[in-house]
């Protein structure tokens, strides 16, 4: 007897096209985070009992859209990330990859990208140590990227006046005012960063320079970078104080969840 609940060929519901794009995310995670103080290396640090690193992957993770996370562990210190996020699973969609960083996180960003399979065509950079990050800036970035653009950045409008000084020669004397920026065109920015994959393996191929994030390669390839709107959550820990916010995030989250 056959099934009458199947449809027939004829009918069926076509299949969605394949997709042929992924998107992957590189986080850089090999930093020794001397800011922060004494101790382990900064992504590995607990929050809340667990590592940060891990925070951050299941901060990526959470994006459906993400397929691969590539996390660039401290130069001798793969092993132990590998078995880091083999013991806090990720979502089963998400695969991982581990390879070891380098000296600055330019570098390490670099030896994550060439760790990508051929098949990622959306490539998002995000640091470790924004373990918190929400997935609607996530996805508003990739989204951003899909739409067309080559290169996409969280950020928020400041809170605080921004001056340029003379920085001085010896640290802690009085620096010289140079000029104060229009408050409102400026913006702190965050990640993860966005990018059309091609265009970021080049930024990453001929730009020498020292920078400090990945956007600003591209904008010195003179291709539009574009700002989407950040999330306060995203703040980078950097300092002792950047510990206690983010842990007082997550115990909001938790009583919001209701656990
Ligand atoms: N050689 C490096 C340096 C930094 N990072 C990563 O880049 C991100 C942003 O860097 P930052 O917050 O400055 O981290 P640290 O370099 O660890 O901090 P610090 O400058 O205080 O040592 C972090 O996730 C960090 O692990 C990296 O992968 N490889
Ligand atoms: C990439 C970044 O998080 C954007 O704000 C930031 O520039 C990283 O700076 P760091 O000094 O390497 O933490």
């Amino acid at each position: 007897m056959s099934d009458v609940s199947r449809p027939s060929t004829a009918d069926a519901v076509p299949e969605a096209p394949a997709v042929t794009t992924r998107t992957a995310v590189v986080i850089p995670a090999a930093g020794r985070g001397v800011r922060l103080g004494p101790g382990a290396p900064k992504a590995l640090r607990a929050l809340n009992g667990t590592p940060m690193l891990i925070h951050a992957a299941r901060a990526m993770a959470a994006s459906r859209a993400v397929s691969l996370v590539v996390v660039v562990a401290p130069p001798d210190g793969a092993g132990e990330v590998k078995s880091l996020l083999d013991a806090h699973a990720l979502p089963e969609r998400t695969d991982f990859l581990v390879v070891p960083g380098g000296e600055t996180r330019q570098e390490s960003v670099k030896l994550g990208l060439d760790a990508l399979p051929s098949d990622c065509g959306i490539v998002l950079v995000h640091d470790a140590a924004r373990p918190l990050v929400p997935v609607d800036t996530v996805d508003a970035v990739i989204e951003a990227v899909r739409e067309g653009a080559a290169a996409v950045v969280p950020a928020l409008p400041l809170a605080d006046t921004v001056k340029e000084v003379e920085p001085a020669a010896v640290p802690g004397e009085p620096e010289p005012v140079v000029a104060t920026p229009e408050r409102r065109r400026l913006r702190a920015v965050q990640t993860p960063q966005g990018f059309d994959r091609a265009t970021l393996l080049r930024a990453h191929e001929t730009v020498t320079d020292d920078v400090t994030d990945d956007a600003s390669m591209v904008e010195q390839l003179g291709l539009p970078v574009v700002v989407v709107p950040g999330h306060e959550e995203a703040f980078k820990v950097t300092r002792p104080l950047d510990l206690v916010l983010a842990e007082a995030v997550l115990a909001r989250r938790r009583l919001n969840d209701g656990f």
